[in-house]
């Protein structure tokens, strides 16, 4: 089939790349200028495992080109994916005036044959009737520059198209592996034309021709209205991120009885009805959807005059999770004024290179702070040279650099390089061996056999 796929970030681009990878024709269309011109050289603007190969493949068959041709992507797809972002406004709503500038766009380019219109952006529920009336405020600017040569009125542009909500749940960092092995897709639709098209369209995902385990059940499609779509993808952000301040919490009591939260979290996560997943403890949840989209929620709800006191709890019991490796740091050290801590990791979680709303910035503002000297090494951001927010961070280039002189260390992100460093050197060379474990993630008795003071979160 014949895709446009408008915003190329984290999802569009793994969209549009997966989307021509399982056979079809996709064009993507971003408006920065840069980034096209980067993709048009075969190379990705972001980091994500396996997307720069399948990139390059698709490239190499001709499967997929890059533009900022709006036009161009609109009269190319039947199916046209809106992925553009959905930042949070400073009082908690999601900004979307990008997902209305690129529906506007597409009623000013819409040409004739029906074509869907796809909400994959996560958008404030009531989105998709609302991109509708949009897109046909597009039509109808195109329509008044239409002055036929004679005079009179212009014929009337005739446009026949639906909207689908189609949440995305991927995670970055695995993205290529959760568009090709999805629990689940969900269509929004009032249109039962257009949900035929989108099962066509993710036909092979559906019966797992390029999942990892091919012999497994097919794909549950969950057919819904518009709005329920929606609210499905803020459902499941707020409840996973719910999840994870419920572990929090009890790792934090655990810290207090003396019992440790891993060892909690696999007798609790082996309860069905529970599950094991999400149940890490540590400095809190970060990253560019949990923290917006559980203060989207909220905002809708609050609209409607509804207190969610749920979320609200989720979200406050998270801002005093990312203030805990301060507070660690604290007991172990007394006074940070004039000590030097070490960051191990400062991407919000492992495989990417995303630094919006990771829990390491809250960390880094707090000790300059209190007048103490960050140092940090990550697999990427150190070789990335990206230092977007790491003003007065001392960004190594390896762990061992980052070790020598330091007060103490602060696992931040659970990369799994950290797992094989070797800790018996670093102790060596730091003024004082501590480790916070910030995500649970090291061997305490091989980090104190190494020499360390270990310190994990509720163990
Ligand atoms: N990042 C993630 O893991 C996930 C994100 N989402 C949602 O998907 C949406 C996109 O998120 P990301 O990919 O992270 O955003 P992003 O910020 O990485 O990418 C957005 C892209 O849209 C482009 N853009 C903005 N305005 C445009 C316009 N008028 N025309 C063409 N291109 C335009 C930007 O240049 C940028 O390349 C958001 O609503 C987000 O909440 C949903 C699931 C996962
Ligand atoms: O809407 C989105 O953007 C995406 O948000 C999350 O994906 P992502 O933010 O990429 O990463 P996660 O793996 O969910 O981690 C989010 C944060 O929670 C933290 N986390 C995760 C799991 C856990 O057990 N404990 C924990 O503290 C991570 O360290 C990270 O800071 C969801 O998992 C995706 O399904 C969703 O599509």
């Amino acid at each position: 089939m014949r895709v446009c796929v408008i915003g190329t970030g984290y999802v569009g681009l793994v969209t549009g790349v997966c989307l021509a990878h399982i056979g079809h024709q996709v064009v993507c269309v971003d408006n920065n200028e840069e980034k096209v011109k980067l993709m048009q050289s075969g190379q990705s603007p972001i980091y994500e495992p396996g997307l720069s190969e399948l990139m390059t493949e698709a490239i190499r068959e001709e499967k997929i080109s890059f533009t900022t041709d709006l036009e161009a992507g609109v009269q190319h797809g039947e199916i046209l994916f809106i992925a553009v972002g959905t930042p949070p406004l400073p009082t908690g709503e999601s900004d979307t005036r990008y997902v209305e500038a690129v529906a506007r766009g597409i009623g000013e380019h819409l040409t004739d044959g029906y074509k869907v219109i796809v909400n994959k952006s996560t958008v404030p529920i009531g989105s998709g009737d609302w991109v509708r009336m949009i897109v046909l405020d597009g039509v109808a600017e195109r329509q008044k520059t239409l002055v036929p040569s004679g005079g009179g009125t212009a014929t009337e542009i005739a446009v026949d198209f639906d909207v689908v909500s189609n949440p995305e749940f991927l995670r970055e960092g695995s993205a290529i592996f959760d568009t090709f092995n999805p629990d689940r897709i969900v269509l929004g639709s009032n249109g039962d034309r257009a949900i035929a098209m989108m099962k066509d369209l993710y036909a092979p995902i559906v019966s797992r021709q390029f999942s990892e385990d091919k012999s497994g059940p097919t794909v549950p499609v969950v057919v819904t209205d518009l709005n329920s779509a929606e609210m499905v993808k803020y459902a499941s952000n707020a409840f996973l991120a719910t999840k994870i301040s419920f572990i929090n919490e009890v790792a934090n009591i655990c810290d207090r009885v003396g019992a440790d939260v891993t060892q909690v979290a696999q007798g609790i996560g082996l309860d069905s009805r529970i599950g094991s997943r999400f149940l890490q403890a540590g400095i809190g949840w970060g990253g560019s959807c949990f923290p917006k989209d559980v203060l989207a929620l909220i905002h809708t709800a609050s609209d409607y005059g509804y207190t969610t006191d749920l979320l609200n709890a989720t979200v406050s019991v998270n801002k005093r999770q990312r203030m805990i490796a301060l507070e660690k740091l604290q007991q172990m050290l007394k006074i940070l004024k004039g000590k030097t801590v070490g960051l191990l990791g400062l991407t919000f979680k492992p495989d990417t290179d995303d630094m919006r709303d990771a829990p390491a910035l809250d960390l880094i503002d707090n000790l300059h702070r209190l007048g103490t000297k960050v140092k940090a090494y990550d697999p990427l951001i150190s070789q990335s040279g990206m230092r977007h927010g790491l003003s007065n961070v001392i960004v190594e280039t390896d762990p061992e650099l980052l070790a020598d002189g330091c007060d103490a260390l602060v696992l931040v992100t659970d990369w799994k390089q950290f797992k094989g460093l070797d800790y018996a050197k670093m102790a060596k060379s730091m003024q004082n061996p501590v480790m916070i474990d910030g995500r649970n993630f090291l061997d305490r008795a091989a980090l104190q056999a190494a020499g360390f003071q270990y310190v994990g979160v509720g163990r």
